[in-house]
C-alpha cells in the first residue's frame, strides 16, 4: 500500500499535522474492511477527501461512489433518493426509480452531514446497514444490496442523541471507526502550506504571479482562530489573489481580509453605537424584514396549494415542465476518480413542485436580489458556516443549501 507521502500527493492533500497524518493513517488502515467509518470535524476541514481515500484503497474501487449530501434534499425525497420508489408511490412518481443504495451496489456510499437526515430515514439506513435489505418508497419488496457506507458530520452527534434527534444504535453502528478530522487552528503548522498551495492555484488560474506574505503577514495568519478552516483560507487566498495588485501581502493589508473575530450581526445583537453600525443595521433589519415578507408568501402558496390540491381543480395553473427538472448538488468527479458516478433526478414530489413556483413567484416581487444579498452577507458574516447563517436567517439548513444552489452561491 502506498504510504503517507504518496497519499498526500495522489489526493493533493496539504499538512504536515499529526492528526491529520493520523487521520489519513486510519482511512488507509480501514480501506481493504467493509467497516463503516464516521468522520467528524468542523465544517471546511476536509473531511471529504477520506472517503475517496478509502474507496480507492478498497476492493470496491472499480466499483460506483456516489456522495450525496444529506442536508441539501429535502426531507419529503430523502427517502425516495436514497432507497428508491414505485411508479404511483406519490404524486409525480411517474415510474419506477432506483435510490442510491440500489445503483451503488458493489460499491460506496458517502452520506455527508449524516446528522441532517429525519428520523425515519435513520431508521431505513440502519436496516441496510445491518441487514442489507432496504424498501423502495411504495413498495412491499424487500431487496438486498451490498454497500459500504462513510459518513461525515459537523455536528455534535452523542449530543443530538441525548436530544433525540439521533438514534443512538445509528450511531454506534456508523461509528464502528472514528476519524476525526483537527480544525485549522490546531494545525499552525499547515496554515503557511496551505496558504502557498492555493497561492499558487490561483495564480496558475487567474494568470498573474503568486501572491507572497511577509513574516509579519504569516505570523498573523497562524494567529488566526480560522472559525470557518481550511475553506476559509482557500477564499481568503483567492480574494487577496484578485484583488490587491501589490503582490507582496503585508500584515495590514493581510488584517483587511481577515474578518474581525466574535462579531455578530447588528441586527442580532442590538449594538447600534456608531452611525455606521446603525446604517448597516437598519439595512439589515429591511433585509430581514424582506426575508421574512417572502417567507411569509411561501408558506401562504403552500396553504393555498395544499387547499387546489385537495380540492382537485383542474383550473390550478402548472408550473411549466421546464421547472419540473431538479437537479441535486452532487460533487464533480475528480481526476483520479473516473468511476465516481454523479447523481441526477428528474423526477420530483408534490412539495418540490410547489417549491418551483416559489421561484416563480419570487421573480415577480423582485426580492430575489435582496434575498442573495442576505444570504451572502449571513454566510460571510459566519465565515461560510451554513448552519450558522441559516440560524442568523432563520431557515433550515435545508432551505439554505437550496438556495445556494437556486442562486449559484459557492461558498
Ligand atoms: N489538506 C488539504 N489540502 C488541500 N486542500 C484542502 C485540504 N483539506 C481541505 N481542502 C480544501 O478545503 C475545502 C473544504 O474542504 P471540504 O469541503 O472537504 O470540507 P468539509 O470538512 O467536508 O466541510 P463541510 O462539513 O462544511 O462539508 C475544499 O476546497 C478542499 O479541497
Amino acid at each position: 500500500m502506498e504510504d503517507l507521502q504518496a497519499i498526500k500527493q495522489r489526493f493533493e492533500i496539504i499538512g504536515t499535522n499529526e492528526g491529520l497524518n493520523r487521520a489519513i493513517d486510519i482511512a488507509r488502515q480501514v480501506a481493504p474492511t467493509d467497516l463503516s467509518v464516521l468522520i467528524t470535524g468542523e465544517s471546511g476541514v476536509g473531511k471529504e477527501i477520506f472517503p475517496r481515500i478509502i474507496h480507492f484503497f478498497s476492493s470496491r474501487k472499480h466499483s460506483p461512489y456516489i456522495a450525496v449530501n444529506c442536508g441539501a434534499i429535502p426531507e419529503g425525497t430523502i427517502d425516495s433518493e436514497l432507497f428508491g420508489h414505485e411508479k404511483g408511490a406519490f404524486t409525480g412518481a411517474l415510474s419506477d426509480r432506483k435510490g442510491y443504495f440500489e445503483v451503488t451496489d458493489g460499491g460506496t456510499i458517502f452520506l455527508d452531514e449524516v446528522g441532517e437526515l429525519p428520523l425515519s430515514t435513520q431508521a431505513r439506513l440502519l436496516r441496510v446497514l445491518e441487514t442489507g435489505e432496504f424498501i423502495r418508497v411504495g413498495s412491499s419488496k424487500v431487496q438486498k444490496t451490498n454497500v459500504r457506507v462513510i459518513a461525515a458530520t459537523n455536528l455534535d452527534i452523542p449530543q443530538a442523541v441525548k436530544n433525540g434527534k439521533f438514534r443512538e444504535d445509528l450511531y454506534y453502528r456508523l461509528n464502528t471507526i472514528p476519524i476525526y478530522i483537527p480544525p485549522l487552528r490546531e494545525r499552525k503548522e499547515d496554515i503557511p502550506l496551505l496558504f502557498r498551495k492555493f497561492a499558487a492555484d490561483f495564480a496558475e488560474k487567474y494568470r498573474m504571479p503568486a501572491i507572497r506574505l511577509t513574516e509579519e503577514a504569516i505570523q498573523l495568519l497562524e494567529a488566526y482562530r480560522w472559525p470557518g478552516n481550511i475553506r476559509q483560507l482557500k477564499n481568503i487566498t483567492e480574494q487577496i489573489s484578485i484583488i490587491e495588485q501589490e503582490r507582496t501581502v503585508d500584515a495590514s493589508t493581510l488584517k483587511k481580509y481577515l474578518p474581525a473575530e466574535n462579531t455578530v450581526l447588528p441586527v442580532l445583537t442590538g449594538n447600534h453605537d456608531s452611525s455606521e453600525n446603525s446604517f448597516a443595521s437598519e439595512r439589515e433589519i429591511l433585509y430581514k424584514i424582506l426575508f421574512d415578507m417572502k417567507k411569509d408568501m411561501n408558506d401562504l402558496k403552500q396553504l393555498v396549494y395544499g387547499m387546489i390540491e385537495k380540492e382537485d381543480l383542474s383550473t390550478v395553473p402548472t408550473p411549466p415542465p421546464t421547472s419540473l427538472v431538479i437537479h441535486h448538488p452532487y460533487e464533480q468527479p475528480q481526476t483520479d476518480f473516473s468511476n465516481k458516478t454523479v447523481a441526477k433526478r428528474s423526477v420530483i414530489s408534490p412539495e418540490e413542485q410547489i417549491q418551483d413556483t416559489e421561484a416563480l413567484v419570487e421573480e415577480s416581487f423582485s426580492i430575489e436580489e435582496k434575498e442573495k444579498e442576505l444570504i451572502i452577507k449571513a454566510l460571510e458574516k459566519n465565515h461560510g458556516k451554513r448552519k450558522m447563517a441559516a440560524n442568523d436567517l432563520g431557515i433550515s439548513e435545508r432551505t439554505l443549501y437550496r438556495k445556494l444552489k437556486e442562486y449559484n452561491i459557492e461558498i
